[in-house]
């Protein structure tokens, strides 16, 4: 039979309606079903797996004590204080959840035009990072560099004239990402798309001796409204002046995605992400095809918000949509994500799926 992918050409004018009406059985030697009969012959030729190997859990912090404060937009998800965050830990230890990303909401009072607060080695992440590592070292800790959670106008870099600045940026996320390591962070994540900031802190961790904290840039992150839950989370949302656009990427593009890759691995980047997840999953596809590197995807908070809100008006599946959506990641090529849906995750994998 002549078949690539379309309808065979013998089919092109066979008399569909009667066959279709037919009682006597098709004459199909070749029916796609049958490997989908049962969940054992499911199981049998599954081509990919998600595991809680593959999950890294975002978190918020906040200022206070046993507080655990929701974030609306993200039904389900909480600010923390530092204590509740260590106890968000202990439940990703017990999982066996390998790592955790920790986010500040920052008191306006202490936010300035330079995003001073991001270099103050007692910051509400350094105090989550110190015990958070004291009471659970073997879990990993991720931290974000950028200046949006510190800064009076919400961007992740300096600006002058309405312009951000991308050299000057660099030099304060050099001095961030060593006040974290400083606190004890794992992993670093620069996820302000500034030029050569991945070479520049690279450099500036070897010097201070931080020889094994890994980097993971955030490489391909682009200019996308599924971000706007994570600001409310942060409360960033109703400073941020603009828009993100002259640093995060175009939507429209994917070669370009490639070519910031290809730097940030230059640079020294140990992993690399594509931000946001599912609108971007050709993305994904195309670096970890390209580059053959550990590859991340961040499914962020509007993602998180679309499936957790329509659960809770009863308008899809939740758990079902979640594993669909994550499984999905691993198809395009991920070898691990971030997602809010970490615990709730990694509890249904431990239950057997
Ligand atoms: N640079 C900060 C940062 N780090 C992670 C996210 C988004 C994560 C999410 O939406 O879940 C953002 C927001 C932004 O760039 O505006
Ligand atoms: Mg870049």
């Amino acid at each position: 039979m002549a078949i690539k992918f379309g309808r065979p050409i013998e089919m092109r004018d066979a008399p569909r309606r009667q066959a279709a009406l037919a009682s006597t059985p098709l004459d199909l030697a070749i029916r796609p079903r049958r490997n989908r009969k049962a969940e054992w012959a499911r199981r049998l030729v599954r081509e990919n797996v998600l595991t809680t190997d593959d999950l890294i859990w975002p978190m918020f912090v906040v200022d206070g004590h046993n507080t655990r404060a929701p974030v609306v937009s993200m039904p389900g998800v909480d600010r923390l204080s530092v204590d509740q965050a260590v106890r968000d830990a202990e439940r990703a230890a017990k999982l066996n959840i390998p790592c955790i990303a920790l986010f500040p909401y920052t008191e306006p009072s202490l936010r300035d035009e330079h995003g001073s607060e991001a270099l103050n080695p007692n910051n509400l992440v350094c105090q989550s990072v110190r015990a958070i590592k004291k009471e659970f070292p073997e879990i990993g800790v991720l931290c974000d560099v950028a200046l949006d959670p510190f800064t009076s106008h919400g961007h992740d870099g300096l600006i002058e004239d309405g312009r951000i600045l991308n050299d000057e940026t660099v030099a304060v996320l050099v001095k961030q990402a060593l006040v974290q390591a400083e606190a004890g962070c794992d992993v670093i994540a620069p996820s302000d798309m500034m030029d050569g900031r991945v070479g520049a802190i690279r450099q500036a961790l070897d010097e201070a001796g931080f020889l094994d904290v890994q980097i993971m840039s955030y490489a391909a992150k682009y200019a996308s409204a599924f971000y706007g839950p994570f600001r409310d989370a942060i409360g960033s949302a109703k400073t941020l002046t603009g828009d993100k656009r002259t640093y995060q990427m175009d939507s429209a593009n994917s070669d370009e995605a490639l070519r910031e890759v290809e730097l940030d691995i230059a640079e020294g980047a140990d992993m690399v992400m594509v931000k946001p997840g599912m609108p971007y999953l050709d993305v994904v596809r195309r670096v970890k095809d390209t580059f053959a590197m550990p590859t991340f995807v961040y499914q962020v908070s509007g993602e998180y918000a679309m499936i957790a809100g329509a659960a809770a008006n009863g308008w899809i599946d939740g758990d079902h949509a979640m594993m669909e959506s994550l499984l999905g990641f691993k198809r395009a090529g991920a070898d691990g994500i971030l997602t809010y849906f970490a615990p709730k995750a990694a509890e249904k994998l431990k239950a057997g799926g």
